[in-house]
């Protein structure tokens, strides 16, 4: 479970906290002192601080400092009820996760605590090699030990030390995230912080800003000064995702950070001096976007320093077998399940598959297929139509309609199964649907069911991603020629 630490003198804001995380699995800790807030976070060591910047026997900032000689990779969220930036910069400088002002609102707190614990977690869970046979269930493990894995990992120890940028080259879900926390855990900036931003799933203006800060008035919403991530992550590292979608504009000034160092905040003149390793990743076809003039020539020199290329499952040989392995260890454990095999039929099926969505599409079908399972073994009935057909479903949609719209059979199967986690469960359940059915409606056209659905472009290319929703049979309904189906959730624009 994780744990929470409020340091703060006044009360309405530990209430407040209260109630926001009442409903998550989270244990909570409270101060009122720095003297006492430290003590207790040496006893309990939380994984997210949220700190006033005004106690009673000292500031905020003052507290802070100690923190960090004590845990630098912990998120701190400074709570003010001044606007005074000049503190904001030092306490984003002191490595603060985020700066906010009271009063708070509920859905700020939850969602300032979600993405600190996110933060701490690629931060702090070690990424494992798997170079032998463990299969250790602690931290998170890259599974695989086929010749092309092996070269992944000795390109990992030949680069992590070196402070150049990699980038990190592969199709969806084949784990360059994972590798992207390997090399920066590897590195000597591993006692600084860690943040990862996801360049598809935020509009331009605001990815600008998330990465560069912005001046107070510097477009319509930018009612205060805002330090952006690569200030506060001065000395760490940056791992940019979806690196090919950043418009002209962010491109030119994240070459010029690399090229000099420094930058300027959205709006502002001054210039800012950091020192930032870049790992980024990309599952875009980058030559092709330089030759239609849709992304840097130069900036691509820059960002691969050093590249890392991530083979597809299909080409990896037998570690199809440890992955399968490793996520029926984990979800058993995770679920609450007794699985303990797969019949030879679904091993087959499991096999003879070309995974299009990698590593990510295999763990959800396990997932799935888990949570359907009646007994212990997994037979080829809990696997979905994709693996029946070794081909990508054609859209059977009067089955397909008929389960995904049984939510009633879906609980009372969960029910059934006896789980406690009801809420996630059925909520991802919806969101899968409704996307799935909104991306069908507008034949896999993400700009148009973006709109409809009244989020970024982005945001739903992250959404198909981590749902693992599989599109191929949308987006491929006029391509009947192609044989090799689409990744899932990879029908990228770039
Ligand atoms: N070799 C591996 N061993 C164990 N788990 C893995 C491995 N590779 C990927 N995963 C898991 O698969 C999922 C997808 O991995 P990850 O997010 O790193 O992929 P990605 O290539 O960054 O995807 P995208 O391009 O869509 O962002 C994660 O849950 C990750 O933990």
């Amino acid at each position: 479970m994780h744990k929470v630490l409020v340091i703060d003198d006044d009360r309405t804001v530990l209430r407040l906290v209260e109630k926001a995380l009442a409903d998550v699995d989270i244990e909570l800790f409270s101060a009122e002192t720095a003297e006492d807030g430290m003590a207790l976070l040496k006893q309990e060591q939380p994984d997210a601080l949220l700190l006033d910047i005004m106690l009673p026997d000292k500031t905020g900032l003052e507290l802070a400092q100690e923190i960090r000689a004590f845990d630098a990779k912990l998120p701190v969220v400074f709570i003010t009820v001044s606007d005074d930036s000049d503190v904001a910069i030092e306490a984003m400088k002191l490595g603060a996760y985020e700066y906010v002002l009271k009063p708070l609102g509920i859905e700020q707190i939850q969602d300032l605590v979600e993405r600190g614990l996110e933060t701490r977690r690629l931060m702090q869970a070690p990424v494992l090699l798997q170079e032998n046979n463990d299969q250790s269930l602690d931290g998170e493990v890259l599974v695989g030990r086929s010749p092309q894995m092996l070269e992944v990992y000795k390109q990992i120890g030949r680069v992590a030390a070196q402070d150049v940028s990699v980038l990190i080259r592969g199709e969806s879900g084949t784990g360059k995230e994972l590798i992207a926390r390997a090399i920066y855990q590897h590195s000597h900036r591993d006692d600084n912080c860690f943040l990862a931003v996801n360049c598809a799933a935020l509009t331009d203006t605001l990815l600008e800003s998330e990465l560069f800060g912005h001046e107070k008035g510097a477009f319509t919403g930018a009612d205060h000064r805002r330090i952006g991530r690569f200030e506060q992550c001065n000395d760490g590292t940056i791992f940019l995702d979806e690196v090919g979608d950043m418009s002209p504009l962010t491109q030119s000034k994240v070459l010029r950070l690399l090229q000099e160092q420094r930058f300027e905040r959205v709006g502002g003149s001054d210039m800012i001096q950091v020192d930032v390793r870049i790992i980024s990743a990309t599952n875009c076809d980058l030559e092709r976007m330089i030759e239609d003039s849709e992304y840097r020539l130069d900036l691509f020199h820059r960002l691969n320093a050093f590249e890392i290329h991530l083979p597809p499952l299909r080409d990896r040989g037998n570690d199809i077998q440890l992955l399968i392995e490793h996520f029926l260890a984990r979800f058993n454990q995770k679920l609450g399940k007794g699985i303990t095999g797969i019949s030879d039929e679904a091993m087959e099926l499991l096999f003879g598959y070309s995974w299009p969505g990698n590593v990510r599409e295999l763990q959800s079908v396990l997932r799935k297929a888990m949570l359907m399972a009646t007994g212990p073994v997994l037979v080829p009935e809990f696997f979905p139509q994709e693996l029946q057909s070794k081909k990508p479903a054609e859209p059977s949609a009067a089955t397909a309609d008929n389960k995904a719209t049984d939510i009633a059979g879906f609980l009372d199967e969960r029910e059934a199964a006896g789980s406690n986690d009801l809420h996630a469960e059925s909520t991802e359940w919806m969101e899968r649907y409704l996307l799935s059915r909104i991306l069908q409606k507008h034949n896999g056209n993400q700009s148009k069911a973006a709109e409809e659905l009244g989020i970024t472009r982005g945001s739903l290319r992250h959404k198909i991603k981590t749902l693992g929703i599989s599109i191929n049979h949308v987006v491929k309904a006029d391509a009947d020629a192609d044989e090799s189906p689409d990744p899932v959730g990879e029908d990228c624009d770039c």
